[in-house]
């Protein structure tokens, strides 16, 4: 039998995945975070990545129906609400639409799904598809980019705010929210995935997951870049 990673190789078998893998490194989230993106470009991806956000507390809400400990489930739930809000007018995807708004898309531009890309459909749909159907610590362990999520966005904040400032700043308090969440979210996931994928078995399918997850972000990106561009040559100043 393969012998079971200590704590320590699991966990840097999981680091290692977004190094090179994590969507910090597609090209479409070089040229945002260089101030490289038009307006039109911006607000596509804004329209899109909605989709992505609608779709969180699906899949968190099929976690939860996959699990049967209540002590897990008592962690996990929050993640729904932080998302839908305790009421009207709060919440992840209510801060989204401000985006949005802020950005100069309406409500219904996002929510009708006008803009979406048929290439952002299926890879969020896959995203809740494998949450739906994979044992519970692996869906988990696929919700673990969110280890390498705080960096980018803070750097996508500070772009933001110094390139696109015709995005009123109100709008951006998203990425100012999600930094905590991400990181509270982060250390609860990876201590669920470091407890509960305790076989070799589980502990490899739990770095596949991180990379299949890590494919999606990079595949929802593609599909953005191919319809609204966005990949022009980084400039002289940046490849210094
Ligand atoms: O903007 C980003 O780059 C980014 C990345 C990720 C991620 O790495 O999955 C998430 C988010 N944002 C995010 O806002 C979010 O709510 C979120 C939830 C999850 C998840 O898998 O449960 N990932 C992410």
């Amino acid at each position: 039998m393969t012998e079971i990673w200590d704590r320590e190789t699991f966990l840097q078998r999981l680091r290692d995945v977004g190094k090179d893998r994590y969507h910090h490194l597609h090209p479409f989230h070089i040229a945002m975070n260089a101030g490289r993106l038009s307006q039109n470009q911006i607000r596509g991806w804004i329209a899109n990545r909605f989709y992505y956000q609608q779709n969180i507390p699906i899949k968190d809400a099929a976690i939860l129906s996959n699990c049967p400990r209540p002590e897990v489930r008592r962690i996990w739930i929050h993640r729904i609400l932080d998302h839908d809000g305790q009421a009207q007018g709060e919440g992840g995807i209510e801060a989204w639409l401000r985006l949005a708004e802020a950005a100069g898309l309406s409500r219904d531009d996002v929510w009708s799904h006008r803009y979406l890309l048929p290439g952002v459909r299926f890879a969020v749909d896959a995203y809740v598809n494998f949450c739906r159907t994979q044992p519970w610590p692996i869906a988990i362990a696929a919700s673990l980019t969110e280890l390498f999520a705080p960096d980018l966005m803070r750097e996508r904040l500070a772009a933001f705010e110094k390139h696109y400032t015709w995005i009123v700043p109100d709008g951006l308090q998203y990425f100012r929210a999600r930094l905590m969440q991400a990181r509270r979210d982060s250390n609860e996931g990876l201590e669920l995935t470091l407890t509960y994928c305790n076989t070799r078995e589980l502990q490899e399918k739990a770095v596949e997951a991180l990379a299949f997850k890590c494919d999606l972000l990079w595949a929802m990106l593609d599909a953005i870049q191919l319809a609204y561009g966005g990949a022009t040559q980084p400039s002289k100043e940046e490849t210094k």
